[in-house]
């Protein structure tokens, strides 16, 4: 196999950091080539580079046998790299075919277009109908349309960042097909995950970052995944230790909860009870989509619910604001970090503040005390190990995975009573995920009850001690953990609500 793209000494600093330190590999043509390395590795300024989004300072590369150095995104898609991005760039409101043609440089007319959608989707298994409204799709989806939009201008480097985080693991079977298919035809796969399993199902070549360096390259199909993570970090890891199980009394007690969906392609809540006592972890799982957004939004109190829905250790909070709630011990942190959880171009001193005044005294005489809040900030980098130059670095510099960990470090260290959080490891690397899920339980020990939503069913097998699954806006009961089967949960999960004991 020849080399599509060589990459030869490539350099990028920010302030305070060297995102990619002469990082030089090269890609085979038809080749599936992971890049891994923990969060704030590199991963992303490199692939950035490659598409054109980041100019290097240093180092060059070559596509084809040729200098490749794209101005822009438009240049490089122009010369045949496309990339498929965590976070997609669509709009609901327009339909299928309408969101391809926007993203192509020279689209076909409209029924054209439709024909070539219905034809390239279909011939890669990834079926869409050209005329549906996004807004109506599933995560899974919409990924669909923008790996066909990627497919249509026939790319000789597709990337793909993080691809599998928000699919069923059917739709990652289907996702993988439609790879080793391209691969086949000589299209070459630049694919980042945190998913090392996946990696070695998937991949045929790796290259590691630590640090913005190139500190390993192997065939993942030969290395284990404990290794490959190790190799990550450098540094052996530890799986998360078990608790004492000892619950108390109920300390969120949620009954027949009704409320519309929060956007017209949410679900509506029905009947919604949940009862989590202190000491324990309850599990949510379930596709995106069936009300997990409404579930986080009601709790959190950025909408309130019919009163005597919601009780925080038997006080009624179904009517009380956010920051009421928090005062009370009722914390949450949702799953978009950017933009919701975080405020971009705040500072993490900023950003600390905007959840943490009420639990960590950060006012004096009705203003910010700034310093307190800044070690605030401080404590919270340090204990989850975020790595950033320091608590005046905007959220937006932080890679994803370590403005998760600030997000949920940010909640953890203000002892709430009761903890939701949606999607606690998304983009998050394996050693960091464990720390993040060894804080909940840690919390759950000390008595806090803990509300993980989540896709990942195996991390709602690790931490919860009860797993209930939201469908369609509908929450089954609850069930113990330890007498679930992948099986039953996937019946769960498709809303087969009558084979489940009734809530313990
Ligand atoms: N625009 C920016 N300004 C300042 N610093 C940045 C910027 N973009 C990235 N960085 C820093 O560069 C380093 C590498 O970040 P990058 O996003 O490439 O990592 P990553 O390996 O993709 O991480 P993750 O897995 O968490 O997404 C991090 O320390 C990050 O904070």
């Amino acid at each position: 196999m020849s080399e599509l793209l060589e990459l030869n000494g490539l350099t990028k600093a920010y302030p305070g950091v060297v995102a990619n330190d002469d990082v030089s590999f090269s890609i085979a043509r038809g080749g599936i080539h992971a890049l891994l390395g923990e969060n704030g590795a590199g991963k992303s300024t490199l692939v950035k580079t490659v598409y054109g989004l980041v100019k290097p300072d240093a180092g060059t590369m070559r596509l084809n046998g040729s200098d490749y150095a794209p101005a822009d995104p438009r240049a490089a898609r122009a010369s045949g790299v496309a990339m498929v991005f965590q976070h997609f760039s669509l709009f609901e409101a327009l339909s299928v075919a309408e969101n391809v043609g926007l993203g192509m440089e020279n689209p076909p007319g409209p029924r054209d277009l439709g024909r070539r959608i219905w034809e390239v989707s279909h011939a890669y298994g990834l079926p869409l109908d050209p005329e549906r409204r996004v807004g109506g799709l599933s995560a899974g989806e919409r990924q669909r349309v923008e790996i066909v939009r990627c497919l249509l201008q026939d790319p000789k480097l597709l990337i793909m960042d993080e691809p599998t985080s928000v699919l069923t693991p059917q739709e990652v079977e289907v996702l993988f097909a439609t790879l080793r298919k391209l691969a086949r035809e000589g299209t070459s796969i630049l694919y980042i995950s945190h998913k090392l399993e996946e990696i070695r199902a998937l991949c045929d070549a790796a290259t590691i970052l630590r640090g913005g360096r190139v500190v390993g390259e192997c065939d993942p199909r030969e290395v284990s995944a404990g290794e490959l993570a190790e190799r990550m970090v450098g540094e052996t890891l530890t799986a998360p230790k078990s608790r004492n199980a000892s619950v108390g009394d109920v300390v969120l007690d949620v009954a027949k909860l009704n409320l519309p969906p929060v956007s017209k392609f949410g679900a509506a809540l029905r009947d919604v009870s949940i009862s989590v006592r202190a000491g324990e972890v309850l599990g949510i799982g379930g596709v995106a989509g069936n009300g997990q957004d409404e579930l986080l939004t009601a709790l959190s109190g950025e909408r309130l619910a019919p009163a005597g829905t919601i009780r925080l250790e038997g006080t009624d909070i179904s009517r009380a604001r956010p920051t009421a709630r928090r005062r009370a011990g009722l914390l949450c942190a949702p799953e978009e970090r950017l933009g919701h959880a975080a405020a971009p171009d705040m500072s993490l001193t900023e950003n600390a503040a905007l959840t943490g005044t009420v639990r960590k005294r950060l006012t004096r005489n009705g203003f910010l005390d700034w310093r307190r809040t800044r070690d605030f900030a401080q404590e919270v980098i340090d204990a989850f190990d975020v790595r950033t130059p320091g608590p005046q670095a905007a959220a937006r510099s932080l890679s994803g995975g370590n403005l998760q960990k600030f997000v949920i470090g940010r909640e953890v260290l203000q002892g709430p009573r009761v903890l939701v959080v949606n999607q606690p490891t998304w983009g998050v690397d394996a050693a960091a995920a464990a720390a993040i899920r060894q804080a909940l339980m840690d919390l759950a020990s000390q008595g806090a009850g803990i509300v993980v939503i989540s896709q990942d069913l195996e991390e709602l097998m690790e931490i919860s001690d009860r797993f209930a699954a939201l469908n369609e806006g509908r929450l089954s009961a609850s069930v113990p953990t330890a007498d679930l089967t992948m099986e039953r949960i996937g019946l769960m999960l498709g809303g087969a609500h009558d084979l489940e004991a009734a809530d313990a």
